[in-house]
């Protein structure tokens, strides 16, 4: 597309009110904005994108949701589409297909014809990518791949609570491609989805409390939780893992359970049980290092994205609405222009 076919105006779903169910306030807007171009920003014009909790989280938080997003709002972080527009100095050529995550604020604005990408928060498509699987990659890709790289080697053993989700999926199979060995927790439907992933061990949660089932297991280097309510793993940590170990939340939610929780584990003077034990909370970072390794490790088949279900642009509700159920198996893909994926 020669740079003055760029329409003035675009499709995207939008939304003004914060704190409600971000499924009730978007609605398409057929002649919105394209979005405003930083320096550093390519504009890519959207194949598909997929959907994180995030995206709702923030639409719904009354005072942090309006003061993080703009107004109107897009929401949506993680995409796959081709650039239009690359920035100045941009690695990108115009046409060139890339993934990655949308910017600039919280509310990214991927669910939309045409998005502003950081030249730092995409990759390009590798060869033989489908693109609908690597517009999954973004934020939950980024964070297992954040929560799991710096913290392990080979024959790590690591603990990932919450298995077969959106970031467990990724989880599980990068901490495979490093060579650890991985136990991870999910529902009885969704124990073959996770040894299929290659989990070693896999604990259903809904046979015996999670707590119980780990004090059976060899002590484990590294946990991570992505699923973040349940502070009874994090107490108890020094019961199922070794003293150096490091237990990071993904899945932590900024409420005030949350925050209790934390300063009672500072003044815990047993903390975690002693032992140069550490606690990370982590917020994952567009880094294009990362993306290039899932979606090198996704071209030599040896990660696949796990797509949940798919919807078409116009059904961009359903797909909140699914996500929000907190039972998706992998990830919520929408469609935005699927003409464009031919080379
Ligand atoms: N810090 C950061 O930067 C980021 C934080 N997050 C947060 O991490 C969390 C996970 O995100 P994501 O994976 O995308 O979420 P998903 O909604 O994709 O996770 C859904 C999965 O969670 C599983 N699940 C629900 N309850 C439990 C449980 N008690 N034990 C084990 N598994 C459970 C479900 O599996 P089943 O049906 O088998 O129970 C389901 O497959 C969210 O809270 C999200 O906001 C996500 C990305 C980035």
């Amino acid at each position: 597309m020669a740079e003055n076919d760029i329409p003035s105006t675009m499709k995207a779903w939008q939304y003004t009110t914060a704190g409600a169910g971000l499924e009730n306030t978007m609605q398409i807007n057929p002649s919105a904005q394209l979005p405003k171009l930083k320096s550093d920003q390519n504009l890519v014009r959207v194949i598909a994108m997929a959907v994180n909790p995030v995206d709702y989280k923030i639409a719904e938080l009354p005072i942090v949701g309006r003061l993080a997003v703009s107004n109107p709002a897009t929401p949506g972080l993680d995409l796959v589409g081709r650039v239009v527009k690359p920035a100045a100095g941009s690695p990108f050529k115009v046409g060139q297909l890339v993934f990655g995550v949308s910017g600039p604020t919280a509310a990214g604005g991927a669910m939309a014809e045409y998005a502003a990408v950081n030249s730092t928060a995409a990759a390009p498509l590798p060869e033989g990518v489908d693109p609908l699987k690597a517009c999954t990659v973004g934020i939950a890709g980024l964070s297992a791949c954040q929560s799991i790289l710096p913290y392990v080697k080979d024959g790590s053993r690591v603990f990932l609570n919450g298995g077969s989700g959106g970031v467990g999926t990724f989880g599980i199979q990068i901490a495979k491609a490093l060579g650890c060995h991985v136990t991870t927790t999910c529902s009885t439907a969704n124990v073959e989805l996770c040894k299929s992933l290659g989990a070693d061990e896999v604990l259903d949660y809904k046979q015996a409390p999670v707590l119980e089932q780990l004090k059976k297991q060899k002590p484990f280097d590294h946990v991570v939780d992505n699923v973040g309510s349940q502070f009874d793993l994090y107490f108890h940590a020094h019961e199922y893992t070794n003293p150096s170990a490091k237990y990071v939340f993904v899945g932590a939610s900024p409420g005030f359970g949350f925050v209790w929780a934390m300063m009672k584990a500072m003044l815990l003077p047993g903390f975690l049980g002693g032992g140069q034990r550490k606690l990370g909370v982590m917020a994952a970072v567009p880094k294009v290092d990362d993306l290039k390794m899932i979606g090198g490790l996704m071209a030599e088949g040896r990660l696949r994205a796990v797509v949940d279900s798919e919807f078409a642009f116009v059904d961009g509700k359903k797909a909140i609405a699914r996500q929000k159920t907190g039972r998706a198996r992998g990830k919520i893909v929408v469609t935005v222009n699927q003409e464009l994926v031919e080379r």
